[in-house]
């Protein structure tokens, strides 16, 4: 059967985004198709590498195409921020915040960067509690950054996650609490700027707890995609719970959702379930104000026990890891959702086919080859390339724990793959997925 490209475009029509729940073509994502030696070379609009909803549509798209008798080759374009960025190499910012110290913020910061490396991603994790820099303590580094000869750091890395922290900057007898205000800030923006990040999928970030003027600082300097609110279940987290979503929506900055941590105790003993902290209180915030709750948490000491070891559940595959695998790709799903959401112009929360505008964001459908780059162009924006080609598989636990002993020269045989692929463009492949990056 032969068939144009503006049929399998309409076909695609099929295709629905599962987060938004309206097709992928009306929404804008589809921004390039081409049929050539029975190959359908289709461009999408995506921007959260290894989130499964992603993932998924590919599958659904490589379905549709597959009933005309043709193979599919998917590129992501990937729509990158202007000049004013400071990070342009990072695709998405997830803050980890909390509105009271001691609620599991880091535990939750950790986990998040570590399991999406595990995924396959390129992963950064920036400590920004300056009053408790505890990142390279649960991740396991004990060395320092490096330095290059401009003066730009060096993270080290663990996991394949590289690592910055305030423990780094601040000699140990420094008091965090008599840091005046603009060192703080000056700090942070070194953490930062200044700093050799590469090309990150996800930079998590670990916000100081509280609404301050360090995270205001954090959130003005940084292009944050969306920020995830860690909290326990009682009255009291909640009430400030409260004040860090008004805080974010004042910054005009998505919030993913709310994690609840330590929401419950299954005591191995009694077998019973106990809600030392109250129940219920993440999930009555997350309705009040509108957005998703991630996960709930329960307290188990073997979420204690691997972050004092610097291995972070979430890389070992119990029980207690697997809300933290559940909290990954709810939080990549959900970054996709507000990237795809801001492609089509339309709220993520309140997905409506009202408020679509023409389906040609940045791409270029109607208008073939040249234009289609010109007009990406035009927007300002750098396109990086990626090719979707297989499911991804998590990487061996035991691969990734061995690795961390090696303390800051941690670097694993997957990164350094990846560092040479990026280096000169080619395909990089982890996971079971191909990606390529065209710099
Ligand atoms: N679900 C859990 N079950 C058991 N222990 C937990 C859980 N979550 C966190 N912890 C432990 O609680 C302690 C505090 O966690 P964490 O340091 O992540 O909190 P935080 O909110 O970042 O604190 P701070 O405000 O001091 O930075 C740590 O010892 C951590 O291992």
């Amino acid at each position: 059967m032969t068939v144009s490209e503006s049929q399998l475009r309409e076909r695609l029509r099929m295709v629905d985004d599962p987060a938004l729940g309206i097709d992928i073509l009306s929404l804008g994502l589809v921004t390039d198709i081409r049929i050539e030696d029975g190959v359908a070379n289709i461009t999408l609009a995506f921007n959260a590498p290894y989130a499964t909803d992603e993932m998924a549509m590919g599958d659904r798209i490589r379905e549709v195409v597959a009933d005309f008798g043709l193979e599919t080759r998917l590129s992501v374009t990937v729509p990158q921020h202007d000049g004013s960025n400071p990070l342009p190499g990072v695709r998405n910012v997830i803050a980890v915040s909390s509105g009271k110290g001691g609620v599991g913020k880091t535990t939750v910061a950790t986990n998040l960067a570590t399991g999406l490396a595990d995924a396959g991603a390129r992963v950064g994790l920036l400590d920004g509690d300056i009053y408790g820099p505890n990142v390279p303590k649960m991740v396991g580094i004990d060395g320092e950054p490096g330095i290059t000869d401009d003066g730009t750091l060096v993270p080290p890395e663990a996991y394949g996650v590289k690592v910055i922290s305030m423990a780094f900057l601040t000699r140990e007898d420094d008091d965090p609490a008599v840091l005046r205000g603009p060192m703080v800030d000056k700090i942070l923006i070194q953490l930062i700027e200044e700093v050799e990040w590469g090309q990150l999928d996800y930079l998590v970030v670990d916000l100081p707890p509280g609404t301050g003027d360090a995270q205001l600082t954090l959130l003005q300097t940084l292009p944050v995609t969306g920020s995830v609110v860690v909290t326990t279940p009682e009255e009291v987290a909640i009430d400030d719970v409260r004040k860090g979503i008004e805080m974010f929506r004042n910054h005009n900055t998505p919030v993913l959702g709310i994690a609840e941590n330590m929401s419950a105790y299954h005591c191995p003993d009694c077998g019973g379930e106990h809600t030392l902290f109250g129940s219920g209180g993440g999930r009555e915030v997350a309705e009040k104000y509108d957005v998703p709750l991630l996960e709930e948490i329960p307290m188990n000491p073997e979420i204690r026990t691997r972050s004092d070891d610097g291995a972070p559940v979430v890389l070992w595959d119990t029980d207690a890891s697997e809300p933290f695998e559940d909290l990954v790709e709810s939080v990549a799903n959900r970054i996709g959702a507000i990237n795809r959401a801001d492609v089509a112009g339309i709220d993520p929360d309140n997905p409506t086919r009202d408020e679509l505008t023409t389906p040609t964001t940045y791409g270029g459908l109607e208008n073939e080859d040249e234009t289609a780059s010109a007009s990406a162009t035009d927007h300002g924006e750098s396109s990086a390339e990626d090719t979707l080609e297989a499911e991804a598989t998590p990487d061996a636990v035991e691969e990734d724990a061995d690795s961390v002993d090696d303390g800051d020269e941690s670097e694993t045989a997957d990164a350094d793959e990846q560092d040479d692929d990026e280096a000169d463009g080619e395909t990089r492949s982890f996971g079971g997925l191909d990606v390529s990056d065209r710099q």
